[in-house]
């Protein structure tokens, strides 16, 4: 990246080029998370608070409305947070020789890739992914018949030295998070507060991945991420304070800016969760605008279940009135169906949710 002539794998289709004005609106809900710290677990049958109660529809509005929020007062240590970004710049400022020493291959899906393209644009980005359990089992291929599994083991840089440790206190923080979440958004939905844990409490392939966006002489061309939706169940984000992240808005489809709130994560429903809610709640498409002088920096922690889960729309949540809109897929199959098409960059259209909705 940043040689003066560009690789045209870079440009968009004039249609998905970034907005040059910025829509200014009022943005994606932020949700104080206090009362939720503050008192004991949300997953126990105790009568719940106003409070409780309050924050449980604004999670629901949110994610019907928007499909993404913001939390604030999430009980994540500042800290633990700087320590992350803190390494990932390091890390990202190393020479390319270095970074490509842990490089992701066929092999191996975890590690360094900085070839990463979406709808075969490429992305003006660097990535480094790691699985928070290590090993993580995925299936072998992405055959439908074939049943073997294999073992994918995150890699290590050796610099900088506290690499690993920074990444490792963070995972932890973000798995608290995301069941705090999950037990949210299930009680919105009527569920019972845990109904969603047990696709996680094994073998879950969540991961991580630290993304750098370079200074990019053609920003007016080019996307830090191309527009597509989170194939998981949640993603919680953290960005830093440069922005480019922009949401497309259910209302009326415009782009819009994700404004950075210090220490806030932005969380957006992913695939899984849309088809487990039978469509109550959207996953909603988004993209990275990259910047001409600015470089940036973000950490998604994909929030995924197991390889051999089942996804299909929640039983309680189906009726004859509201019959199931999706068949079964198999999460594991999904997932390496996408990530297989990066490297074989196929012309035609990646695997979708859609492929899967009863007509
Ligand atoms: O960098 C960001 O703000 C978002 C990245 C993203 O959407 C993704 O990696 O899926
Ligand atoms: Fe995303």
């Amino acid at each position: 990246m940043g040689e003066v002539a560009v690789d045209p794998a870079f440009i968009q289709a004039v249609e998905h080029r970034p907005n040059l004005t910025i829509i200014q609106a009022e943005g994606i809900p932020i949700i104080d998370l206090s009362s939720l710290i503050n008192s004991s677990s949300s997953s126990d049958d105790s009568p719940k608070s106003d409070e409780l109660e309050r924050l449980i529809s604004e999670i629901g509005k949110a994610c019907s409305d928007w499909g993404f929020f913001q939390v604030i007062n999430h009980g994540v240590p500042l800290e633990c947070r700087q320590r992350i970004e803190s390494v990932s710049r390091k890390f990202f400022a190393l020479s390319k020789e270095e970074k490509l020493k842990v490089k992701r291959d066929e092999e191996n899906p975890l590690g360094y890739y900085d070839t990463e393209h979406t709808k075969n644009v490429r992305d003006w980005k660097e990535v480094f992914d790691f699985t928070v359990q290590n090993p993580a089992v995925i299936p072998a291929s992405d055959e439908p018949e074939d049943e073997d599994v294999r073992k994918i083991n995150s890699q290590w840089p050796q610099y900088p030295p506290e690499f690993r440790e920074a990444c490792e206190d963070y995972v932890k923080e973000m798995e608290k998070l995301s069941f705090k979440l999950l037990e949210l958004i299930s009680l919105s939905l009527g569920l019972p507060a845990n109904r969603m844990n047990r696709f996680f409490e094994k073998d879950e392939t969540s991961f991580i991945r630290l993304n750098h966006y370079p200074p990019c002489p053609i920003s007016h061309l080019a996307l830090g991420v191309g527009r597509h939706k989170d194939a998981g169940a949640l993603t919680v984000l953290a960005q830093d304070d440069v922005g480019g992240l922009q949401v497309k808005r259910k209302i009326d489809g415009e782009w819009i800016l994700v404004k950075p709130t210090p220490n806030a994560y932005i969380i957006n429903v992913g695939d899984i969760i849309q088809v487990w809610s039978n469509d109550k709640y959207e996953s909603v498409e988004h993209r990275v605008m990259v910047n001409s002088e600015k470089e940036r920096f973000s950490i998604p922690f994909f929030f995924n279940p197991a390889h051999y889960t089942w996804v299909e729309p929640l039983k309680e949540l189906i009726n004859q009135q509201n019959p199931s809109k999706y068949k079964a897929y198999n999460w594991g199959k999904f997932f390496t169906t996408r990530k297989g098409s990066n490297f074989k960059k196929l012309d035609v259209e990646n695997i979708q949710i859609y492929h899967f909705k009863n007509i």
